[in-house]
């Protein structure tokens, strides 16, 4: 550890919330020396191992086995019926230590852990349950929650969190939303034998992804069996002797089961920001490029953070590093972000990382876009691909700047093509990468 001057105060650094925005980062720096504290109200790990990603793709698993085999059209048996509590149980088994195994890997490095909600009372003290605990430096990680529609009934409907607990499949479910977690959800209920309507209200789903690719996977939905209702608000819902009522702008929908899906609420109030003068917006903890809030000893990191790089678990990890490195006297640096790609987990799933196609048609003179079919290439074949398509974008020079696919295993795809975006390799570096093959990569790179 470079610089750090050990002050009057019980911690260096206290965190608030103990997600990605902060664990990825407090471990090293407890490493380095530096006395850390963390508060968590909830379980340690925060959203993404519990109630997030990693909830999920347990969850999904059988979902993409069952879509695997259904497009082997008989080559391997069986119907992929999935047994929905059996499903449950096993991401239990998956999950359930999680928390645990992070609580040990912090404390063993001289972490703190103080369990219970935090407020701050001033710009040093955050105090839980009657105690006060004092810091040089706060961060405030404290993530966000799901928003809630505000509708008659709304106390019919449940949330994210419920969804990825949920012991039963019910047999109708209404999703309300047209983004990650409403089409992710809506993947899974119907893989599992539910029957879904998507209720959005904007004629396009997934606004930041390309558009031709998201109507691909909602047709596909849609020929599953999943109704989609566009330009279609909710209005209200009901308990009934047949369900639940939901009342929308088109029709009235009958359901056992609904989600409401309509984004997430940045963790801001409730925890003495205003107290201390930390200023927000409605996007979250205002901050500069050092992360640092209004308040120059309180930073923030991760979802909490208002800011246009996509509030996902890489973006918290990112974030929580560079305040290591900061904190620890590495690097003063403002942040640099890297590209950060990202993957709707649907079927097929959509991926992006760089340059958009719709900021590379709005700068032709800079771009050139490439189109290919994979779906059509021997190795997608193997794996019976319909339907795969892949957008590239390259500059003059031939560097790849950006990169999208819709495809069964689009993630790979682009966290393969992800370091000659980020790195800007050049065509003779490209060629240097000689990939295994047959494989995904080399199937991807064989596109540039
Ligand atoms: C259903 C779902 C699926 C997702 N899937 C993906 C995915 O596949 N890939 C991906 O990259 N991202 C995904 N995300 C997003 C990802 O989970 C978040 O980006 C990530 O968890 C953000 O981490 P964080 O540390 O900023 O916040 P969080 O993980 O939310 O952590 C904040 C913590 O602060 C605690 N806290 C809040 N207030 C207080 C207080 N006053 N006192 C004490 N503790 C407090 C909370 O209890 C929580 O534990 C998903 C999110 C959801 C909801
Ligand atoms: N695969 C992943 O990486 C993944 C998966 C799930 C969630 N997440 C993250 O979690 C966060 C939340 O996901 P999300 O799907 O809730 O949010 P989102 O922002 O992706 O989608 C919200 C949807 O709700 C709709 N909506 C908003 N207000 C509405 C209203 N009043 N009535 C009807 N519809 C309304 C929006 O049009 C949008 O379609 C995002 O930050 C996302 O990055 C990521």
């Amino acid at each position: 550890m470079k610089g750090y001057k050990m002050t009057q105060y019980d911690f260096d650094v206290l965190y608030l919330g103990s997600g990605h925005g902060t664990f990825d980062g407090a471990i090293p720096l407890a490493a380095k020396g530096v006395k850390v504290g963390v508060i968590e109200a909830d379980r340690v790990g925060g959203t993404c191992p519990n109630w997030g990603c990693n909830a999920k793709i347990s969850l999904d698993a059988p979902v993409a086995l069952q879509r695997a085999l259904l497009a082997t059209q008989g080559t391997v048996a069986g119907s992929g019926k999935i047994d929905w509590a059996k499903n449950q149980s096993h991401k239990h088994s998956v999950i359930d230590g999680i928390p645990n195994f992070l609580e040990g890997a912090m404390e063993s490095q001289g972490i703190k852990m103080i369990f219970g909600r935090g407020e701050l009372v001033d710009a040093h003290t955050i105090q839980v349950a009657g105690t006060a605990y004092t810091a040089d430096k706060i961060v405030i990680a404290t993530g966000m929650h799901p928003h809630r529609l505000n509708i008659p009934g709304r106390e019919l409907l449940h949330d994210s969190t419920d969804f990825l607990a949920l012991a039963e499949m019910p047999s109708r479910m209404v999703i309300i939303g047209g983004g990650y977690i409403a089409l992710e959800s809506a993947t899974m209920a119907n893989a599992a034998g539910s029957d879904v309507t998507v209720v959005m209200h904007h004629q396009q789903a997934l606004r930041a992804f390309h558009q031709p690719f998201v109507e691909l996977m909602l047709a596909d939905l849609v020929e599953r069996g999943v109704t989609i209702l566009r330009d279609t608000e909710a209005k209200r819902l009901d308990t009934t002797a047949e369900g639940i009522q939901v009342e929308t702008s088109a029709d009235t929908l009958l359901a056992d089961w609904v989600l409401d899906a309509t984004g997430r609420v940045p963790n801001t109030e409730g925890i003495g920001l205003e107290t201390v003068g930390v200023e927000t917006s409605p996007a979250g903890v205002k901050v500069n490029d050092y992360l640092q809030t209004s308040v120059p000893n309180i930073y923030a990191s991760g979802d909490v953070i208002a800011k246009t790089q996509p509030k996902l678990t890489p973006t918290a990890v990112f974030e929580s590093k560079y305040l290591m490195h900061r904190f620890s006297g590495d690097s003063q640096a403002p942040i640099d972000y890297p590209v950060i790609a990202t993957n709707v987990y649907t079927s097929p799933r959509i991926a992006q990382a760089g340059i958009t196609v719709d900021q590379a048609k709005a700068n032709p003179d800079q771009y050139v876009i490439v189109e290919n079919e994979v779906a059509a290439d021997w190795y997608r074949q193997v794996f019976y691909e319909t339907a795969g398509k892949t957008t590239l974008i390259f500059n003059q020079e031939h560097q790849l700047v950006g990169a999208t696919e819709v495809s069964e295993q689009a993630e790979d795809v682009i966290n393969s093509l992800l370091p000659a975006i980020e790195f800007g390799y050049t065509p003779a570096q490209m060629e240097r990468l000689v990939h295994i093959f047959p494989s995904i990569s080399a199937d991807a790179w064989g596109q540039l």
